[in-house]
């Protein structure tokens, strides 16, 4: 456990860095004061936390402060900690295991779909899909690799389809991953119908026993119909194969574009009805704290977080470790 914290925290080195380096008074343990609540106002905006949140934490501090005007920094970082995790809860995303699927027991979502309705699992000896989507370079193809090894890593079977006809080295980029982690792939040449692809690469993943089969698609501007019509089709062609998939839709989100995410995430939510999210590239942003806008705002759970860029890096989002990694 604590080498998963430490993760958290290295991963997040730079929104804590952003948030502590203004309030070192307030995290280092000596009594607060008024100016150093200012700053951490400022640094909690600066970090993306958005209003509703910064003020949340912000009132509770102070009137913690105005009945103990002796308040230590540590007991005030507790009470941002504590704040957090309220607005937090139920943010988790839980995929069930392998043992728990062929149970037919259901993982952590929040807004569960009809499509779930097997705990998001593929019926009786069919692949559980997750179909990864969003825009051009937010990291759906690393995701679809790092999530790979760690759910075999979990013990399971996993079948990639590389449905990102769209990019020319797309297709290269997780065949070179399906190679160096020892994964099964069904890919196509650039320029094939994804959704063929994803039709044949459901075939095989139930050919071979797998318990998961992991979509990549390819990149597309929220603004785009007829690219978001292509994901449909994707859907559409897999249901014929099994009605409930793809069980899992995620919108991977580049976390480092903070608030800006949000309305991209609306628009995929509203053509596809997404039921989770995976925000990458999170080690390399100030502003970690969007997170907690994108949640307040979409309630959609958090799967995954990327936290750099090897295969280890992609973390079960943890309410927890977050809020100890950012208020210490
Ligand atoms: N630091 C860091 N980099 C990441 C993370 N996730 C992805 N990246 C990098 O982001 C870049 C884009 O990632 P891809 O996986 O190719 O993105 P994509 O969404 O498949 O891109 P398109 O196919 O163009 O839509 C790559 O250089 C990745 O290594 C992360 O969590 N942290």
């Amino acid at each position: 456990m604590l080498g998963l914290f430490k993760k958290f925290k290295d991963g997040f080195a730079k929104t804590v860095a952003s948030i502590s380096a203004t309030t070192r008074g307030l995290f280092g343990g000596r009594k607060i004061d008024a100016a150093s609540l200012d700053q951490l106002e400022e640094a909690l905006y600066t970090a993306d936390f958005g209003v509703e949140t910064t003020t949340e934490i912000l009132d509770e501090i102070r009137a913690a402060y105005r009945k103990d005007p002796a308040l230590q920094g540590a007991a005030a970082a507790q009470i941002g900690a504590a704040v957090l995790a309220r607005v937090l809860a139920g943010s988790e995303g839980a995929l069930p295991t392998a043992v728990e699927a062929a149970a037919g027991v259901a993982g952590g979502d929040a807004g569960e779909t009809a499509a779930q309705s097997a705990g998001g699992a593929g019926g009786e000896g069919a692949p559980t899909v997750i179909a990864l989507i969003g825009v051009n370079g937010s990291g759906k193809t690393t995701t679809t690799a790092k999530l790979a090894w760690r759910l075999q890593q979990e013990g399971q079977r996993v079948t990639l389809a590389a449905c990102d006809t769209f990019r020319a080295a797309a297709v290269e980029q997780l065949k070179s991953w399906a190679e160096r982690l020892d994964l099964d792939l069904v890919a196509s040449h650039t320029g094939a119908d994804a959704a063929a692809v994803a039709y044949d690469a459901w075939a095989a993943a139930k050919a071979r026993g797998s318990d998961t089969l992991i979509v990549d698609t390819a990149g597309r501007l929220h603004t785009k119909s007829n690219l978001m019509e292509e994901l449909a089709k994707i859907a559409r062609v897999l249901q014929k194969h099994d009605p409930s998939a793809p069980q899992h839709r995620w919108l991977v989100v580049d976390g480092s574009l903070g608030s800006n995410s949000i309305e991209q995430a609306r628009v995929f939510h509203k053509h596809f009805g997404l039921t989770g999210l995976v925000l990458t590239k999170l080690d390399g942003t100030s502003r970690g704290g969007a997170i907690v806008g994108i949640w307040r705002e979409l309630r959609l759970p958090i799967y995954f977080v990327g936290l750099g860029e090897q295969p280890e890096d992609l973390q079960p989002f943890s309410i927890e470790n977050y809020t100890r990694a950012l208020f210490g």
